[in-house]
């Protein structure tokens, strides 16, 4: 099985596109997996992904499928109950309007609707709920950064006067990013907190 999972997800027309009527629909589902795409020359093209969210989908799905198995195997234990965390990564990409932020943040970060929250808050209570699993003589630690990668430069956004943040590889061909902040954090709300923090000063 391949290491990375790529989805699609389609969002429902806004009002506003629905009024205005300058948007139709030109996809139409064939599995879980495929849909047809039809070009303004009517022609159709098929195009399979490992999993096509429709505009039905809900968040949950979203992060049962895609961000589930993440967080999980960063808690994957072997001998002697050593964790053996495995890095995950989750990118969106799509144009302006597409859906990007509220796929991973939902309509907002902190005290959102619970069936509307994103990747992101979702993502938070699983890592926490692994935690409350684990044994009671495992010892964690959960630090938190924060940073915008624009114009092939990286910024910290938990502290603005780094802006010019360095990409190293450690030893243990370990990504590190070179003097960022990290907030450690205890609880999914201290978490939240911190990066609805985010909001403010970006
Ligand atoms: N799956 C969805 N269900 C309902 N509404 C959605 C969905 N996806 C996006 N929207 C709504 O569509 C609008 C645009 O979405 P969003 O802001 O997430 O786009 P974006 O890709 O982050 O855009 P930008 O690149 O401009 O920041 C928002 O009003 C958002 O609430």
């Amino acid at each position: 099985m391949s290491n990375i999972t790529v989805c699609a997800r389609f969002r429902p027309l806004s009002s506003k596109e629905r009024k205005d009527n300058s948007d139709s629909v030109c996809i139409r589902s064939k599995d879980t997996e495929t849909f047809i795409f039809k070009d303004e020359k009517e022609e159709e093209s098929t195009f399979s992904f490992d999993r096509v969210f429709y505009e039905e989908s809900v968040q949950a799905d979203v992060y049962e499928f895609l961000a589930l198995p993440i967080v999980r195997d960063g808690f994957i234990l072997y001998e002697a109950d050593a964790v053996m965390g495995v890095n995950g990564t989750i990118i969106t990409y799509g144009q302006t309007g597409a859906g990007k932020t509220y796929c991973m943040e939902g309509p907002c970060i902190l005290e959102c609707d619970e069936q509307k929250k994103g990747l992101l808050p979702r993502v938070v209570d699983g890592l926490f709920e692994c935690i409350s699993y684990a044994d009671e003589s495992t010892k964690y630690t959960i630090k938190l950064s924060m940073v915008e990668v624009y114009m092939e430069k990286v910024r910290d956004l938990l502290d603005l006067t780094k802006d010019n943040i360095q990409i190293k590889e450690n030893k243990v061909q370990e990504i590190l990013l070179s003097g960022v902040t990290e907030i450690t954090v205890s609880d999914p709300e201290e978490a939240l907190q911190s990066l609805s923090v985010r909001h403010k000063v970006a």
